[in-house]
């Protein structure tokens, strides 16, 4: 069953480990496919190198498992949230990558200080809040994802496909599994230079808006003109 979408989530799962954004199994990459309602992810705890693309867990949008051997990462039912919230999320990671993890300890968003961030996310990349004692221990992942869709909830949630969770680490998100796992070591380049920055000059601004804007749409919408025609 969906023997492509799995070779995908795999091989995306795989760059994790290849750009240095896992230490571990502190990870894992899902991919959705929209008409059937199922989405495809990493089994929980399972070695990047004994890995195989057959081992990816086959989950339903009401959270049953339709298809695998191993149980699906501790983390689905944040992934199962956000795909419910979000039509255009086609894949999710999350990570504990060191640099965005370290800005989520520290509670901190991570202010746009120049165009490499610029050129991915548009504005600060938004750190939200705790979870209640109440919401962990209810449902502690399903009110991760719902945490997280209370923020971008009437925004553009593809231009911002990154959120730090307070105390715990990323999620970022793409219109397939690949585009997130891009997203997430785009993000993990921006939070070391973002922090650097701050070390460099403690009273760094950041980017002008205009600088910004035309960073972002020049990849980005209707009159986008970064790399070559499709
Ligand atoms: O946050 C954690 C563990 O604290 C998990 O996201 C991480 O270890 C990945 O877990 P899975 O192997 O996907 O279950």
């Amino acid at each position: 069953m969906l023997e492509a979408l799995k070779k995908e989530v795999y091989e995306a799962n795989m760059l994790l480990p290849k750009y240095g954004l896992v230490t571990f199994t502190w990870g894992n990459v899902s991919g959705i496919d929209r008409e059937k309602g199922l989405f495809v992810i990493k089994p929980s705890g399972v070695d990047y190198d004994k890995l195989k693309a057959e081992d990816m867990v086959v989950m339903d949008l009401d959270g049953n498992k339709v298809e695998g051997e191993y149980n699906p990462s501790s983390d689905t039912a944040t992934h199962l949230e956000l795909y419910k919230a979000f039509p255009d999320m086609g894949g999710i990671v999350h990570t504990h990558s060191e640099w965005a993890t370290s800005w989520a300890q520290a509670g901190r968003g991570i202010p746009c200080y120049g165009t490499t961030h610029a050129d991915y996310m548009y504005g600060e990349i938004p750190c939200v809040r705790n979870l209640t004692r109440e919401e962990i221990e209810e449902a502690y992942e399903k009110n991760t994802g719902l945490l997280i869709a209370e923020h971008f909830k009437g925004k553009e949630y593809m231009a911002m496909p990154a959120v730090l969770c307070k105390n715990h680490g990323p999620f970022t998100w793409g219109s397939n599994a690949d585009e997130a796992v891009h997203n997430a070591v785009v993000l993990e380049e921006v939070a070391k230079m973002a922090a650097r920055c701050e070390l460099i000059n403690p009273q760094v601004r950041p980017a002008p808006q205009d600088l910004q804007d035309k960073h972002y749409y020049r990849k980005h919408g209707a009159n986008a003109y970064y790399g070559q025609k499709k």
